[in-house]
């Protein structure tokens, strides 16, 4: 299989050249050139694969003969051995509908899914093929600590990751800043989850500084994180289904850079019976109004009881153009030439039409995600983190519905107890971080700020 840009502008890579790439050379994102399609027969027997098995068959196409199936075994078992649930991602019935609990990972978090695999993945390639990578990257609260245990003390590897200063919970903060391996470097920036989403987008388009630097990203821009955040939609069917490729089911899916609905959509269209996908925004919507208007439109943010999904600027939603145009780059570019100078773009009626049938939407604010968190612990003792509560209330009352649990509630207790005046017991790695000690550097929202930090530390 090989990879292509959005933009058309990079000649077709493999898996590990996309993995290193990160952000497409032409500043669009990488796509492959085919998705495999899968039988009902081969959903059935899949079905009852444990979790890093059915991993390591989803994945296989992806990969082609880049890595070898028994070191991709290898890979894919190392990253899961650090989950704490045997199931790795266990769906559990919680009143009439099923949560995906994502979070059973070293951070407590969704993202540790994809990142402990591509940290793995980058530490693989580095021993394979030599060389050495910078990551940098850009989080409003959950990727850059999953990206930091991923890389964490690896050979070769250093990390720089931008969070917004004040905007993350303080768990999340402390989770990142008390981490003090050499490798790791965390800057607080003075500005929002979308500026430092720009500058490390920023960084990755000036070729000279990613050649010299090796750059590398953890966002959903790699390619492999889209990529190992399929598995699970496959998984949590089998488990409701019981592999019964006649049943389609609902996923509802908090989002915020449209990473993992987009790993969702995916799935839908290698063959995984999927009724609705159900697009979950807080009040941050840019989202929801495209799925309803057609019009993607950027505004300002609002910092919300949900913090890692206060975004405007949803990365992959380019992945989605891309499908929605019908895999055409000089469209895309259009477009994104229109949203450049214009602040917005617009597809047509028949492209909306699509759009709505992809897709339901739901905006849900800050009150209706605390009541949310209250039914749902009244009704079944079950403690909702915002960002999932925001899920389960746009899924409503839909009939075989997943809900994506894509944070641990203890991460935002503060959130919690508003809600329901205690707060969720904490699992072993969120424990004593507030006493430990920790070390950031503050920047402003600038490139020369984080160009010159970034060139300094590497010359030290
Ligand atoms: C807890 C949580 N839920 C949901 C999301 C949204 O996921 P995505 O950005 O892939 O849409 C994020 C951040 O990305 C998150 O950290
Ligand atoms: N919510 C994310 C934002 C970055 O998203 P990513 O999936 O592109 O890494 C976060 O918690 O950092």
């Amino acid at each position: 299989m090989k990879y292509v840009s959005t933009r058309g502008g990079v000649p077709p890579v493999g898996f590990a050249e996309a993995v290193r790439m990160g952000l497409a050379d032409d500043g669009g994102l990488l796509v492959p050139d085919a998705l495999p399609q899968l039988s009902p027969d081969t959903l059935r027997d899949w079905s009852r694969l444990r979790f890093q098995d059915l991993a390591l068959e989803l994945m296989t196409p992806f990969v082609g003969d880049e890595l070898s199936r028994s070191d991709l075994a290898d890979l894919i078992e190392r990253s899961y051995a650090s989950f704490t649930a045997p199931e790795v991602t266990p769906v559990v019935e919680v009143g009439s509908r099923w949560v995906l609990e994502l979070f059973h990972g070293p951070t407590a978090a969704f993202k540790d899914v994809a990142l402990q695999f591509l940290g793995n993945l980058f530490e693989y390639l580095l021993v394979r093929d030599g060389g050495e990578l910078n990551i940098v990257g850009a989080t409003s609260g959950d990727t850059g600590s999953a990206a930091i245990a991923g890389v964490r003390g690896k050979d070769r590897i250093r990390i720089f990751v931008l969070f917004p200063k004040g905007r993350v919970s303080p768990i999340q903060e402390r989770q990142m800043t008390t981490v003090l391996d050499a490798n790791v470097h965390n800057i607080a920036l003075r500005g929002s989850f979308d500026d430092a989403q720009r500058l490390v987008k920023t960084l990755f388009r000036d070729l000279a500084l990613k050649r010299e630097c090796h750059l590398a990203a953890v966002n959903s821009i790699n390619w492999a994180r889209i990529l190992a955040q399929v598995v699970y939609y496959f998984y949590a069917w089998a488990r409701v289904t019981d592999g019964n490729p006649d049943r389609a089911i609902s996923f509802s899916v908090p989002t915020g850079n449209f990473g993992d609905i987009f790993a969702g959509f995916l799935a839908k269209r290698m063959g995984l019976p999927v009724d609705r996908l159900i697009l979950a925004t807080n009040r941050n919507d840019i989202l929801t109004r495209f799925v309803e208007t057609g019009v993607y439109e950027t505004g300002p943010v609002h910092a919300t009881l949900s913090p890692a999904m206060d975004i405007q600027v949803a990365s992959n939603f380019e992945r989605y153009l891309y499908f929605l145009v019908g895999q055409d780059p000089d469209r895309v570019r259009c477009l994104f030439d229109a949203l450049s100078r214009h602040g917005r773009l617009i597809v047509t009626e028949a492209e909306q039409a699509r759009v709505k049938s992809d897709f339901a939407a739901m905006a849900v604010d800050d009150d209706a995600t605390l009541s949310q968190i209250r039914e749902t612990f009244t009704a079944s003792g079950y403690i909702l983190d915002p960002h999932t509560a925001i899920g389960v209330r746009a899924g409503g009352d839909r009939r075989d519905l997943v809900c994506l649990a894509t944070a641990h509630p203890a991460k935002f207790n503060e959130v919690v107890h508003r809600a329901i005046g205690r707060e969720a017991p904490p699992p072993a790695s969120l424990r004593g971080l507030m006493e430990r000690p920790i070390r950031s550097i503050e920047l402003g929202a600038d490139i020369d700020a984080v160009r010159d930090f970034l060139r300094e530390t590497l010359e030290r």
